[in-house]
């Protein structure tokens, strides 16, 4: 093993807790972690898993194909852990989301949306003879498929889509076209050349009437030679910020034909078109989708705040003191900002994820016996919490590499693509704002409508949070409930200034876009009182684990709330009791917490347990040689190949001579 960097040893003796308690703690119990060990190794110290070349340094054309050939061990791999029984969803969750998938395919997966969405559509909108037909198949991977709803013209506004299905009752098939140019399905994963199947959401038509948007099994590929079928047209979307291996791509249609039974009809039970009880049920994948990701959230900013906690433990720069040696950067207060308030979050993003996930699952149970009154709050709180929760990470994880300083900006510290895969988080599975807006949305009809609100546990809190009149307390508590009255008030606001609105003789619909600031902000205001709300439920409830465990769990879940109201500052004063003197309180608050966090930072990193395999990075491995691995990141280069490069006779030397 090498030897671990000085600094870290330190760090590491410093620890006032045990690391391993927090790391069963966070996997569930210690039996997960060894669970999540192994899982580790049967697909990290696989070799045939690893790349020769350092990615950056292939083709667009050759990564594609070595994300392909890498997608396709790492499938057959699920396929063992299935047969072995060990088919469970934290399996998924970490070989597509965030953790293994990031590592072994560093830009993107082109197979992901085979088991992301087109397997849980087919689950979620097939009936039964449907999932007899094809979910053995794609279980098997005897079939790959995408999920292609957006196009050219249209990914927000799916009612919008202009793809159409029309039926045609003398061949009982449905003729699949794209229309216009902007029908056009653009941007699916694996859709350009990976995917031989796909979920197509289109415009259904019979008997000359639009029926609104449905999704169908369409085959898109010659299942032996993978040449795209008659009247399919297919391609890659080309390069993008980052997800280069992902496969984008287009699709159109020719009067393309499909089976009548390939419309998935588990909302339509009968053969002949019968409106479904709510046509938001064939947007269940979105739903399921949204929830999975708020987890993705938590996992990329623990890798990225590891990274850059250890490289601030072991990076020395300036002066602090006259003729004193370098500190660590890690003790400069301000660098303590850029870091801890996101290892704290880290906390925030798993807990709330880990609600979400329960209430998605209870209210999906409810939906197979065609309960749907759940299904209102479910949505809202699974749009704010995916959207907030990938704003925070992105913007968390351009802090957590701007905190790096000139090594952050190297791709060897794995922070840039790490920002790739966070910030296409916000924009894929439903553009943030509009998301907020979706949550805006259900807050407003709740605030107008109070009557069953007590039923409600995720806006519960709306019945009496306006008349909220304590004064400032150091406690948790105290945030929390200052929290409640600013979403109270500001969805309150909303309301008052959409009725005004309306009242001046305003349309509801201008009325609601010209309030749609303020009602984003409340929307997001929500959705940090449900985070801190947890957290706070979630410590307070930990019976078993040691004093020390909890005092540092406290530390993290006040730095988590101090952090989130300085951030509200202005709400604070604009909606409660807060004045100038106790944002002074709330300022020193977070410059104990953040002292005191500071001996056990690395602990608590440590405590993440990533392997460093997963972290990728030069500047976060384990045994702190940052400058070591750099150096040896660099050798890796095919400039350093060879001493004089090729452009030298070629260009160089003839415009050296020119200047002469
Ligand atoms: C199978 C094995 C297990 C597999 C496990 C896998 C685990 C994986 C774990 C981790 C992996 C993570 C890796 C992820 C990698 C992902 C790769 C990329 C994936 C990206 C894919 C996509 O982007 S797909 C495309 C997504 N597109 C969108 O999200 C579009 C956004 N737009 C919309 O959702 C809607 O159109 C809209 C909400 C914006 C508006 O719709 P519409 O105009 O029709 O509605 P209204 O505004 O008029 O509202 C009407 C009414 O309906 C309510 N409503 C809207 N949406 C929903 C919904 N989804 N559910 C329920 N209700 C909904 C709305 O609130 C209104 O209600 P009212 O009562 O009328 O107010
Ligand atoms: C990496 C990546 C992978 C993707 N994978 C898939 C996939 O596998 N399958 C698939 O079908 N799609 C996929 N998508 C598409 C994705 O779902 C859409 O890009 C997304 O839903 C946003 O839609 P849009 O691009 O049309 O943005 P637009 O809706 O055009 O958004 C542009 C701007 O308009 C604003 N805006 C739009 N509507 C409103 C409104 N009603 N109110 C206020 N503001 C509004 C937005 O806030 C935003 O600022 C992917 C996208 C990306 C980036």
């Amino acid at each position: 093993m090498a030897k671990i960097n000085e600094d870290l040893l330190k760090e590491r003796k410093k620890c006032s807790f045990n690391t391993a308690e927090l790391t069963h703690l966070l996997d569930g119990g210690k039996d997960k972690t060894l669970e999540r060990h192994s899982r580790e190794h049967f697909f990290l110290d696989d070799p045939e898993l690893r790349s020769k070349i350092p990615l950056e340094y292939l083709s667009h054309k050759e990564k594609y194909e070595e994300a392909v050939r890498k997608s396709c061990i790492l499938f057959r791999k699920v396929q063992e852990l299935q047969e072995a029984g060990k088919g469970g969803i934290e399996n998924f969750r970490e070989i597509l989301g965030g953790q293994l998938g990031s590592a072994i395919l560093k830009d993107g997966n082109p197979l992901t949306l085979h088991y992301v969405m087109f397997i849980p559509t087919i689950t979620g909108q097939g009936d039964f003879e449907q999932q007899a037909e094809w979910m053995h198949k794609a279980w098997t991977c005897s079939i790959i498929g995408t999920y292609a709803q957006t196009e050219l013209g249209h990914g927000t506004f799916i009612r919008g889509l202009e793809t159409t299905a029309t039926y045609d009752p003398k061949t009982e098939e449905f003729v699949l076209n794209s229309p216009t140019l902007t029908s056009y399905k653009w941007w699916p994963g694996g859709l350009g050349h990976s995917a031989n199947f796909a979920i197509v959401v289109a415009q259904l038509y019979t008997q000359g009437k639009c029926h609104g948007i449905h999704p169908f099994i369409v085959q898109l590929r010659d299942e032996e030679t993978h040449m795209p079928m008659k009247g399919i047209k297919i391609g890659e979307i080309g390069c993008k910020l980052g997800m280069n291996s992902t496969n984008n791509g287009y699709l159109g249609f020719e009067n393309y034909r499909i089976p009548r039974t390939n419309l998935l009809m588990k909302n339509n039970k009968d053969g002949t078109y019968v409106k479904s009880p709510s046509s938001k049920l064939t947007y269940g994948t979105m739903i399921f989708v949204r929830v999975v990701l708020v987890q993705d959230c938590a996992s990329y900013m623990k890798k990225a705040v590891t990274i850059a906690t250890r490289y601030s433990a072991v990076r020395h720069q300036s002066e602090m003191k006259p003729n004193c040696p370098e500190p660590q950067i890690i003790d400069y207060v301000t660098q303590q900002y850029k870091l801890f308030p996101y290892i704290a979050m880290s906390f925030a993003f798993q807990y709330s994820a880990s609600w979400l996930w329960d209430i998605y699952n209870n209210v999906t149970g409810e939906l197979e016996s065609g309960q749907l009154e759940n299904l209102p709050e479910l949505h809202a709180l699974a749009c704010c919490l995916k959207a907030v929760g990938t704003a925070d990470c992105a913007a968390g994880v351009e802090t957590l590499r701007l905190a790096c300083g000139g090594h952050g900006y190297m791709t060897a510290s794995n922070l840039p693509s790490t920002y790739g895969l966070a910030t296409a988080m916000c924009t894929y599975e439903g553009e943030n704002t509009v998301l907020l807006l979706q949550t805006a949305r259900y807050l407003i009809k709740i605030w107008q409508n109070k009557k069953n609100i007590q039923n409600l546990p995720t806006v519960r809190y709306l019945d009496n949070a306006l008349f909220n009149n304590r004064s400032y307390e150091k406690s948790v508590s105290w945030i929390l409930s200052a929290l409640q009255q600013v979403a109270a008030a500001k969805i309150d606001l909303a309301n008052k200034h959409i009725n005004d609105r309306v009242r001046q003789g305003k349309a509801y619909e201008d009325a609601w876009n010209e309030t749609s600031i303020e009602l984003v902000a409340a929307a997001d205001a929500h959705c940090r009182t449900f985070l801190l709300d947890i957290f706070n439920l979630t410590v307070n409830n930990f019976q078993s684990i040691s004093p020390e465990l909890k005092a540092v769990l406290t530390d993290l879940l006040e730095l988590y709330a101090v952090h989130t109201a300085i951030r509200m500052t202005g709400d604070l004063l604009r909606f409660t009791n807060t004045i100038g003197k106790d944002v002074e309180a709330l300022q020193l608050w977070l410059e104990e917490l953040l002292a005191k966090i500071r001996p056990n930072a690395i602990g608590i990193v440590d405590s993440f347990d990533i392997r460093d395999e997963v972290l990728g990075s030069a500047l976060g491995a384990y045994d702190g040689n940052v400058y070591e691995r750099l150096f040896a990141e660099a050798q890796k280069s095919p400039l350093n190949h060879e001493p004089v490069n090729k452009s030298f006779g070629l260009y160089l030397k003839p415009f050296l001579k020119n200047n002469l």
